[in-house]
């Protein structure tokens, strides 16, 4: 992934992002940090335009994104998995049907769809992403049956479906307790790790961060304020990126920081 000067402007006038340079070099992890309102999640939505930027250039997957027509778009945003906070399973549906949806993007138009959930092939390969996450015996529950960790494992074994080259992953352990959170990471790593897969994950956690984060980047008002190994990274730069600008506070969410 390259990004270079990338701005975007809302038409309120919030300037999200101004002037990001980043490059992910393919197999590599990158852990986003960053106040609330840094741009983690614009920069992220802006690799697949999901966010239309307002200038500079992105280039994923050798995709120019900023200038591809929508079927280019589309084709790139199969080959990009995306994790978020929020875990949208359909709640009434088994867990192996969630599952199955993840392969309707390769699917084409919606007429498809009811041959690929009812396909044997896509079953059986729905049944590996699930033993991938550890949740083979779960297939037939309803989703809402399941705990958040467990929820979020059958929404990686979705986008797994996709056969991603890059994950995106938007705190994708902020609404999890700890040690759910803490399996979903290993997970989210080991997946990456074993596939060669690209991941770039934004955490608000900053113990996780040291425990996962080979690479930190970080963003402040919007553009790179470090990027670095977080070994390296001194516990003044964090209190910088978090500290509230008119007293100095770091806010309580911001877990890890030594006092
Ligand atoms: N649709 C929008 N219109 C106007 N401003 C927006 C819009 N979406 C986001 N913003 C603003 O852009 C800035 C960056 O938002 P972004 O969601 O990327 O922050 P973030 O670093 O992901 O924060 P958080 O940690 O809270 O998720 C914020 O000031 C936000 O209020």
């Amino acid at each position: 992934m390259e990004v270079s000067g990338l701005t975007k402007v809302f038409p309120n006038g919030t300037r999200a992002l101004a002037g990001v340079d980043l490059t992910v070099e393919a197999g590599e992890t990158v852990v986003l940090l960053g106040a609330n309102g840094a741009g983690k999640s614009i920069l992220q939505k802006s690799l697949t335009r999901l966010v239309e930027p307002t200038s500079g250039s992105v280039r994923v997957l050798g995709t120019e994104v900023t200038t591809a027509s929508s079927g280019e778009l589309r084709t790139l945003r199969r080959r990009v998995g995306i994790v978020f906070q929020r875990i949208n399973l359909v709640r009434e549906l088994s867990v192996l049907t969630n599952v199955i949806h993840g392969a309707l993007g390769r699917a084409g138009t919606p007429r498809n769809w009811m041959a690929i959930t009812a396909r044997s092939q896509q079953r059986v390969e729905a049944m590996e992403a699930l033993e991938r996450v550890g949740l083979a015996g779960v297939a037939d529950r309803r989703a809402e049956q399941l705990s958040g960790g467990h929820q979020q494992r059958v929404a990686i074994a979705r986008m797994l479906m996709q056969r991603p080259e890059i994950i995106l992953a938007d705190e994708p352990v902020a609404a999890l307790d700890p040690r759910a959170g803490r399996s979903v990471m290993d997970l989210l790593w080991q997946i990456a790790a074993d596939e060669g897969m690209t991941l770039v994950c934004t955490l608000h956690q900053l113990q996780l961060a040291r425990d996962y984060g080979q690479r930190v980047v970080a963003l402040r008002d919007g553009t790179v304020a470090f990027d670095s190994v977080m070994s390296q990274v001194p516990d003044s730069w964090l209190r910088e990126l978090y500290a509230d600008e008119d007293d100095g506070d770091v806010p309580a969410f911001v877990e890890g920081l030594p006092s």
